[in-house]
Parts: C-alpha cells; structure tokens; sequence
C-alpha cells in the first residue's frame, strides 16, 4: 500500500513543491485498508456491545436505560490511530441513535457524559468533529467476511447500523466502493504534480487518463445503490440518524455535551460532501465552487472540517501547489487540453448520477412523505424540511449537488 505525503517545502531542484512517497507496507492498497482492527480491548465492550446491538435496543426502547448503566470509561487504554477511530465510530452510532431515537419527533437535547466526555477526547485526539462523519460511517465501518478475498459487495460486512435493515449496509458499502474506485485516482495525483514541475507532458497524459477512468470506475460502483438500498427504509430510517443538530429546526441550539462543554454546540450531519475524493477532484481540476452560490462554497469549505485530518491537509496542499489547468492551458496542447477535458466530463457524469440518486432516494420519497401526510391532516413541515437542508437529507442538498455539477461542466478548458 502507498500513502502519499504531498509536503511543502523547497527541495534542491524543484522550488516549493517536492512531493515524498512513504511505502508503509507491502501489498495492494486494499491490504493496507482492510486491517482496519474491528477489535478493542475488552475494557469497552461496554461501548462495543450497545453499539453493535443498536438497532434491536432503539426498537426495543431500551437504549436510554442502556447508556445509563453505562461506565465513565478511560481512553487512555487505546492504541493507535485504528482504535482510536474504532472507538469512535461506535461512540458516534451510540450518539446519533441516542439523539435520533425518537425520530424527528422528540429528540433529546443533551448527551449525557458517560458518552459525551470519551467520544470529546477521542474527537480532539483525531482532530474530528463529535459526530458521526463519513470517514466513520463510510470509511471505517467495514471488514472483509474472508481477509485474502475480493474488496466487494459479497465478501464486505459493515460494522455498525442504525435502524432499517440491509439498506445501511448497501449505503454503506457502495460509499466504500466507490471511494475504493477513487484509489487509482488519487494515486495519479502525485504523478500529476511531479509531471507538471518536470514539464514532462507524455506522462502528464498518462495520468490525466488513469484519472478519467478511474471516475468512470466510481460511476459503475455508484450503480450497485439501485439493488442495495431501498428507498423508503433509506429516506425514512437511515436519513434521521445521519442527521446534524446545526441550521437544525428541531435542535435550534445543538446538543449539550454533558460533561464537556456548558452551552450547547452546533454540528453538521452526515453528508456526501464530507468525501475527500468528491472534494478532491474538484481541487485537482481547478474547479472552484464560488462565492456567489453561497451555499456550496462555504458548505464544501466547511465540511473539510469534517474529514480526517491527513485528507484535509493533502486537500489542502493539493490547492496550495501549482495549478494543472494553467499549465495545460500554457503548454498549448490539444492533447493535454483533451486528457483534461475528459476528466471534467467524467467528473459532470458521476454527478449527474449522483443527482439522479439522489432524486430516486430524497427528492421522490420526500414527496410521497408530504402527500401522505396531507392527506392524513398531518403537519406538512414533517418531511425533510424539519431536518437539517444540508447534508444527505434535505432537498437544500439536491440544489448543492446541482450547483456543483453545472460548476464543473463549466471548467472545461476550450482553445484559447
Ligand atoms: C451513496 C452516496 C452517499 O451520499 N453516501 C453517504 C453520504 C453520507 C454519509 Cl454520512 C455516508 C454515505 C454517494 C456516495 C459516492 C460518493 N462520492 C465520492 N466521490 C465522489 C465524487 C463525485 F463527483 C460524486 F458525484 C460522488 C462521489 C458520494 C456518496
């Protein structure tokens, strides 16, 4: 597995930008992802145990009584980056199905501490916010049924879920694997730099291609969500507990962090813009989402806050370094202009796809939501509108998701 540092600094030959590979260990990428430990020291199975038995405690109304049995435990017994993002993941379910149990009706307005303070402290250690991400729900909520097997539907299993059955395991893996298909990707991203500050353009177009294609790759994984996640169990189960208590109609103020904090605090939900490699492409590309739509440039900004501090920081480095769509543009050439132009057009089909998942599984079931409930006299604001707009639920997100799919249509390069 390779793990890329793109690190700043002025090395001998080339002025600002020097890019180190660090070869942590031998083997695919895939062998680097999947020790991802699902085990911790038997010191939390007090955690473990009610987070990998959430949904039968929310349908059983028992979780309230189960957090309160529970033990103010130490972190100082987990070891590494791998607990310490375990520990997490299943502080974060815990808290999410803790303040969602009620569904969008009575929620609650404070953690109690014997959650809030552990998953506080593990929170500040990896630099995340104390809500449950993508990087928890998504990137590390998975293990493979056999260890030397295939990275695919069959041999994956999800670690945690809330309420609604095998929809959260389909959301959950076709997340991954998509993500996984971004891997080629992101790999040719230090190719890519190097060639820009070599000037050397034949392997400048190799990259651009692997890039192109491996978007189309994260299209085809896209594709499994149809036979993977139902609608209606996504839209009305999954959606609540992947839901932020910030901008939120029914926690104006946020969450109290008992324990932590005296005032409540305000954070955003679970939402696709909360992938590096969504953000990732974007930066690469030079697309930029603008001021003016409000909405999506401060959104995407925000939510790099929101993703795992290594990410943040090559995101944030990529967007420091030299521009490729200058350089494409200055060298003149039609085939460099071409490479370019097929990655902008990949990355406008997936998110078009995107968008049409998203109609299938929040545009459309929201409407359905609001019929009925017109015709059972019930209060319309019910639907997505009393939760957060932004992230995975609200139909803010639809427009978000359209602001930034006509932005990246327009980056393509023509002939100057
Ligand atoms: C299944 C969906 C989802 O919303 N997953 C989700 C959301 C929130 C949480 Cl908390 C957990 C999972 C979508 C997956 C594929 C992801 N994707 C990654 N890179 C992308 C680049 C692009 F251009 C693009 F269009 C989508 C891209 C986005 C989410």
């Amino acid at each position: 597995g390779v793990s890329f540092k793109l690190t700043l600094g002025s090395a001998a030959t080339t002025p600002g930008f020097c890019l180190t590979f660090d070869h942590r260990s031998p083997g695919s990428l895939q062998q680097l992802l999947a020790n991802v430990r699902t085990e911790l020291p038997d010191y939390y199975a007090p955690w473990m145990d009610v987070a990998a038995n959430l949904p039968h405690l929310i349908e059983g109304h028992q979780l309230r009584r189960e957090v309160a049995k529970m033990p103010l435990l130490s972190t100082q017994y987990l070891r590494g980056h791998r607990q310490l993002r375990l520990a997490r993941l299943a502080l974060g379910f815990i808290t999410m199905g803790y303040v969602w149990q009620g569904g969008s009706r009575q929620t609650v307005k404070i953690l109690p501490r014997v959650l809030a303070v552990p998953y506080c402290t593990i929170s500040e250690l990896l630099d995340l916010p104390p809500i449950l991400v993508y990087a928890d729900c998504v990137l590390a909520n998975w293990k493979k049924r056999d260890p030397c097997g295939p990275l695919n539907v069959e041999n994956l299993d999800i670690l945690f879920s809330f309420p609604g059955g095998d929809s959260n395991k389909g959301f959950f893996l076709v997340s991954l694997l998509v993500e996984a298909a971004a891997a080629t990707g992101i790999k040719a991203i230090p190719m890519i730099i190097n060639a820009i500050l070599h000037h050397d353009r034949c392997s400048l177009e190799t990259a651009l291609q692997d890039v192109a294609l491996s978007i189309c790759k994260m299209r085809e994984a896209f594709k499994l969500i149809h036979e993977c996640v139902n609608p209606g169990a996504f839209f009305r189960s999954l959606r609540i507990y992947l839901s932020g208590w910030k901008d939120s109609f029914l926690m104006p103020e946020g969450l109290v962090y008992e324990g932590v904090w005296d005032s409540p605090k305000q954070f955003s939900g679970g939402s696709a813009a909360q992938s590096s490699t969504l953000q990732c492409f974007d930066v690469l590309l030079g697309i930029q989402h603008r001021a003016a739509q409000g909405f999506s440039a401060e959104y995407l900004g925000c939510m790099r806050d929101y993703m795992p501090a290594a990410h943040r920081a090559f995101i944030q480095t990529l967007a420091s370094g030299p521009s490729l769509r200058q350089f494409v543009l200055a060298t003149g050439d039609a085939g460099l202009r071409a490479a370019f132009n097929k990655c902008v057009l990949a990355l406008v089909d997936l998110r078009s796809y995107h968008i049409q998942i998203a109609t299938k599984y929040i545009t459309i079931p929201a409407g359905r939501c609001r019929a009925e409930q017109q015709q059972l006299g019930g209060c319309v604001h019910e639907g997505t509108s009393v939760l957060s707009e932004r992230g995975t639920g609200g139909t803010g997100f639809m427009r978000f998701l359209k602001v930034v799919r006509d932005t990246t249509r327009k980056a393509q390069l023509t002939e100057q």
